[in-house]
């Protein structure tokens, strides 16, 4: 046996070894060393036909996949090794085999799985300047292919693996050569990457592969022309096969996709608008899906995460869904039934891939059958609706009364978890079964007068029919009676008090009740197998039904959201102006308990007003205001209302946003160094449609350099000739609000505040104009910065103020120790030694301004500035 595990185990090398020995799985030699600590067993020993003995651990196998879930939250592949004949007919060693490999990216089971999230395995194949990625969620069935060319590639590669945050990843060797995707993904992916043998992306292979389980060809899912995307493919459905072994008709198809579809929103932006969750503690609650989520259930939980995340740029599609959204926005009472309805469908997705895979029970049919109800009412309701979406979705769900009608008939109402143990299949469903059923019972009721009728042949009042597992059916007779017993009745087993019997009618009976019992349960497996075959092979219709009520979920959620939060539908059209009438921020207005939020407006477009500088002081409300804009274009995209008095929003290709300071120390990279690669990001990838969210561009340095970056990224994004795009900046640098009398398209707005004394009130208002001052020291005061240290800085402050540096104001001082400052041009940033001054001018010289790229620029400026510092 030991060498057939060894044998096994040669074949499935990086996983942990599953071995069924009778009721347990066992793992050996370091694999249980491995197991036994992280999942906190005790390690025996076996012998193993040497000198020590073979490290050991075991699970029960009826508690396996708890045990497995950990693993492979992990992150370790779990191979799964089964005895694959009945040991009771085995000659010599029972056979066994590896039936499935559980990894992150291809678990199906429900336990190790968030109801709320896909589960994804991603695969890229980049080849030179082009990549195919594909995402399966093998618990849906859902398989996403797209291919990237040309442009940044290793970024885009970046930011579709983020959006899709998959548990698994694998590299083709090429893309595991590229240090940015590889230190993407150790950064920010939660799952496991590996890197796959070059020989597994044979085009050849991959497209022979697709041709056979899908049964078509390559042009009919328009992969033709396609070479990576087909590769990508291949390879997915290929690690599938080696780790799921069946259940592969799962996946029924692909969808393919091109970022152009999409709103392009990089990682960051995602993180910094809080879409799906939290900054800080990457909860749920305080990001957008938790203000827009009022969905029930899980397919619509699952949806309703992808199109927050995926806003699109085509006004046709976002109006049909806004006018989905309308429909069910006014018809309150329709609403709230469907919501009624939804509320008592399971997950059917990941239902339908229990029962194609045969791992369903009677359980999950039932659930399956319990959500088939609700269709038929759905349906009617939605035979009126006038929306496209929702006449689409009124076609596309099948009522599926022949499913529901059979697994009604055929299965009891409440099934045993096992199927392999009888009484799962309803009376009346099959003639046979119940006829051999009624042989049982007839057969138990003799049993039951063989009690009366022997009492009476013998004369013993107290003798009993009794049974147990190891004898049977037998009689039981007291020692005091043992002289009255019949001669016929066959001694079995000698108790202190008694003596139990056979005879031989009993004998005949117990045989037909044991026969007819094992009979039923093969029966009964039998049956129970032929309803879900019929069931899984119903598969194309359960899930395109699926598919439309998580539709059909999504929208009434957005519905539902718009009514009680007082939201308005949006006008979205291809112009070029983003218009906003009292505009609030869904997740601080619904945070919110005591103060009411007050709305402001905006108005961006590509003509007078295309970058908003926005000041004043800390605390005042510039990044709600800024995100909140950002926030209502999106929701605007996704087909949602939005939370204004009115809306109108030119649709946007992109929004970028660079805010706070995220340090990202665990890849290496100061603050300051984010912040301007996320700018040189920006610039090099927004365009004149995208919205640009800047928050205080330059803080992360000294004040003369940041405030010198500042301006030129101002004046870069804002100018029509360069780029143009509409942007939305808070500063502290007031100097730059100098900008909107010399730079066409710029206007100043500050978020208003009262003073009165050393005391100041937010009116959370914007204005037009830009802030007075920066009230840093009173907003500090607020804080509880102690009395002491506040008059210390505000003498300090009257000492710069009489010094004429208030023109720079506020000062970031990192870099000067002692007040009162030196004038700026004598500071350490000028006085350079005389070798660092030459080499800057050196540096400078070589520059040919025309020819840099705007993240070149950057660079230098930040070599140059390191050098100065040095
Ligand atoms: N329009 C509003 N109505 C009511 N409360 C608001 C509004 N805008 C912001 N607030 C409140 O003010 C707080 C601070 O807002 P915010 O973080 O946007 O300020 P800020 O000006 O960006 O500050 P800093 O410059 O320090 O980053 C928010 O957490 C929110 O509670």
């Amino acid at each position: 046996m030991m060498q057939q595990y060894q044998n096994i185990k040669a074949e499935n090398p990086d996983t942990i070894l599953f071995f069924r020995l009778g009721d347990f799985y066992e793992m050996f030699f370091e694999d249980a060393k491995l197991a036994s600590k992280e999942l906190e067993l005790t390690l025996t020993g076996r012998d193993c036909g040497q000198d020590e003995r073979a490290p050991m651990c075991g699970v029960p196998y009826h508690s396996c996949e708890a045990y497995i879930a950990r693993l492979v939250a992990k992150g370790y592949k779990v191979a799964i090794c089964e005895q694959t004949e009945d040991p009771a007919k085995a000659k010599g060693l029972v056979r066994r085999e590896v039936v499935r490999v559980v990894t992150p990216g291809t678990v199906i089971e429900n336990s190790m799985l968030d109801e709320g999230k896909n589960n994804f395995l991603c695969v890229v194949a980049m080849f030179g300047n082009r990549a195919g990625l594909c995402f399966t969620d093998s618990s849906t069935g859902d398989m996403q292919v797209t291919e990237l060319d040309d442009g940044d590639l290793a970024q885009r590669i970046c930011n579709e693996i983020g959006r899709f945050n998959p548990s698994e990843v694998l590299l083709n060797p090429e893309a595991g050569h590229s240090k940015e995707i590889t230190d993407f993904c150790k950064n920010k992916v939660n799952g496991v990457v590996s890197v796959q043998p070059d020989a597994n992306f044979d085009e050849a292979k991959c497209s022979d592969l697709i041709r056979r389980h899908f049964h078509c060809t390559l042009k009919t899912l328009e992969l033709e022309g396609k070479p990576n995307a087909t590769v990508a493919l291949g390879v997915a459905l290929g690690y599938l096969y080696e780790t799921q072994r069946t259940g592969l008709e799962r996946i029924q198809g692909i969808s393919l996709y091109s970022e152009s579809q999409y709103m392009q929103l990089d990682l960051s932006t995602r993180r910094n608008l809080e879409l799906i969750q939290t900054m800080r503690t990457k909860e749920k609650r305080g990001s957008l899906l938790w203000v827009l989520d009022k969905t029930r259930t899980a397919m619509g939980k699952r949806l309703i995460k992808f199109w927050i995340e995926q806003p699109l740029v085509s006004c046709a599609r976002i109006t049909q869904r806004l006018n989905a959204v309308d429909e069910l926005f006014s018809e309150g009472i329709a609403r709230a039934e469907l919501g009624e309805l939804m509320q008592g469908v399971f997950d059917m997705e990941r239902l339908m891939t229990r029962v194609v895979y045969g791992s369903a029970g009677g359980r999950e049919l039932k659930a399956l059958s319990k959500s088939l109800e609700f269709l038929p009412r759905i349906k009617e309701i939605l035979q009126n609706a006038k929306a496209g979406m929702l006449r689409e979705i009124h076609t596309a769900i099948d009522p599926l009364e022949d499913v529901h009608d059979l697994i009604e008939r055929a299965i009891v109402d409440e099934p045993p978890v096992s199927v392999r143990e009888g009484g799962i299949i309803r009376k009346g469903y099959s003639e046979e079964l119940d006829d051999i059923r009624e042989d049982m019972t007839d057969s138990k009721s003799f049993i039951a007068k063989i009690e009366a009728q022997e009492r009476e042949r013998s004369g013993i009042k107290n003798l009993k029919v009794g049974y147990n597992r190891v004898f049977g059916y037998y009689i039981e007779v007291t020692k005091s009676n043992l002289s009255q017993v019949p001669p016929t009745y066959i001694r079995k087993q000698t108790l202190t008090n008694c003596e139990r019997y056979i005879t031989e009618e009993l004998k005949q009976l117990e045989m037909r009740v044991l026969g007819a019992q094992e009979r039923i349960v093969a029966m009964e497996y039998q049956l129970y197998e032929q309803v879900r075959k019929f069931v899984s092979d119903q598969l194309s219709r359960i899930q395109n039904t699926a598919q439309a009520v998580a539709r059909l979920d999504v929208l009434c959620s957005f519905a539902q959201t718009a009514a009680i939060n007082g939201y308005c539908r949006p006008e979205v059209n291809m112009e070029s102006t983003v218009r906003i009438v009292e505009g609030r921020h869904p997740v601080v207005e619904t945070m919110m308990k005591d103060v009411p939020f007050v709305p402001n407006d905006t108005l961006l477009d590509d003509d007078e007003n295309r970058a908003a500088i926005i000041t004043g002081p800390n605390m005042a409300g510039k990044s709600t205001y800024m995100r909140q804009t950002a926030l209502i274009v999106l929701m605007a995209q996704i087909g949602c209302f939005v939370p204004a008095a009115a809306a109108t929003v030119g649709i946007t290709d992109s929004i970028f946003t660079r805010v706070g300071a995220s340090d990202d120390l665990a890849s290496g990279q100061s603050t300051f160094m984010v912040e301007m690669t996320e700018v040189a990001f920006i610039l090099k990838n927004a365009t004149r449609r995208s919205l640009l969210i800047l928050d205080e561009i330059g803080r992360g340095t000294s004040t003369f350099d940041g405030m010198s970056i500042a301006r030129a990224v101002l004046e870069y994004v804002a100018d029509k000739k360069k780029l143009g795009a509409k942007t939305l900046f808070a500063t502290h640098y007031h100097e730059l609000t100098a900008l909107e009398d010399e730079l066409d398209g710029v206007k100043n707005y500050n978020i208003a505040v009262k003073k009165r004394g050393d005391d100041i009130t937010f009116l959370r208002r914007i204005v037009r104009g830009g802030a007075d001052d920066s009230y840093g020291i009173e907003v500090a005061k607020l804080a509880g910065v102690p009395d002491t240290v506040m008059a210390r800085a505000k003498q300090i402050l009257r000492q710069l103020e009489g010094e004429g540096t208030a023109a720079v104001r506020p000062v970031h001082t990192r870099k000067r120790k002692t007040p009162p400052p030196p004038e700026p041009e004598e500071s350490g940033q000028m006085s350079f030694a005389p070798s660092a001054a030459e080499n800057i001018s050196r540096r400078l010289r070589e520059v040919d301004v025309n020819t840099l790229t705007p993240i070149e620029a950057l660079n230098i400026l930040y070599e140059l500035c390191r050098q100065a510092k040095e």
